[in-house]
């Protein structure tokens, strides 16, 4: 269903992307991994046409995505939604409001300046955000909630879009483990239950191991992993962190594992 074929992203001298190529065949979760400046984000970017190819193709179902422009290029970016590190929501907008934007690309300019939605689109909004356990934020404005919350309202405005990918680039960097697994729990549960393919860009193994059905590893620019969470060996994990032989996957641990040892741990004692 979706093609990637010799992809490339320059920037002047510097390849960031480098003739990267991979398929998937049917929904799944995906992990990129890999340290930073590896070209995770610059692929994304690339996959939702924020950025623009030097060469290579992406196709799903059969549709050149790398050439398209104007409504063709939004259409697609409201099939293949966004989610980022740093949210990205309307801080001092409400809650419900920053949700109804994932409706902007299908929406007449008119509307958009007047904030005029359809009252079905207000109450599939509250659903999504009761989907997520974060309904009774509704009117609160967005800057007053909790990172981990934050991310759930940029989750729920991407599902507002209905997308087919889900594109999460870095979303639990900045979050604390509890809320970094209330994310990444939320993203697999769209995946299975929605048949949605999430494609997330993480920087430690253990969240890649524990949610991704495929883990893709790139090193400066290559793809230098492809296959099964199991089949990620700490050869094959030194391999796309170019470390030595000191190095140990607690480096690139988000400790959510850590906190699930914890809980375990007190619910033993309670
Ligand atoms: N707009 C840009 N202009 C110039 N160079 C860029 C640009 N965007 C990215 N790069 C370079 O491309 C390389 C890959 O960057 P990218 O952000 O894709 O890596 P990453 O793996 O997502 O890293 P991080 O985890 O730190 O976000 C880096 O060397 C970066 O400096």
């Amino acid at each position: 269903m979706l093609h990637v074929s010799s992809l490339t992203k320059r920037f002047g001298e510097r390849t960031a992307v480098d003739n990267i190529s991979f398929t998937v065949d049917r929904p799944c979760m995906i992990g990129v991994i890999g340290r930073s400046g590896a070209g995770k984000s610059t692929l994304l970017r690339m996959m939702n046409r924020l950025a623009d190819a030097s060469d290579g193709s992406i196709t799903y179902e059969g549709r050149e995505i790398t050439g398209l422009k104007g409504a063709l290029r939004r259409e697609w970016q409201s099939r293949c939604a966004m989610i980022f590190q740093q949210f990205n929501l309307v801080p001092r907008m409400d809650v419900v409001s920053n949700v109804l934007h994932g409706t902007l690309n299908k929406r007449s300019t008119f509307a958009t300046l007047f904030n005029l939605y359809p009252q079905s689109d207000i109450h599939r909004a509250i659903e999504i955000l009761d989907r997520l356990g974060i309904a009774e934020h509704a009117s609160k404005r967005a800057e007053a909630l909790s990172g981990g919350q934050q991310q759930r309202v940029a989750i729920a405005r991407a599902l507002m879009q209905d997308p087919d990918i889900i594109l999460a680039d870095e979303p639990i960097a900045s979050l604390d483990p509890m809320n970094a697994q209330i994310v990444m729990d939320a993203l697999r549960r769209i995946h299975e239950e929605d048949g949605r393919m999430v494609v997330c860009n993480l920087h430690t193994l253990d969240t890649a191991r524990r949610y991704c059905d495929r883990v893709i590893g790139m090193r400066d620019g290559r793809i230098v992993f492809d296959g099964e969470p199991d089949a990620l060996t700490t050869t094959a994990a030194r391999d796309i962190y170019g470390a030595g032989d000191d190095f140990s996957e607690g480096a690139t641990s988000t400790q959510i594992e850590a906190l699930d040892r914890t809980e375990l741990a007190a619910a033993a004692y309670a």
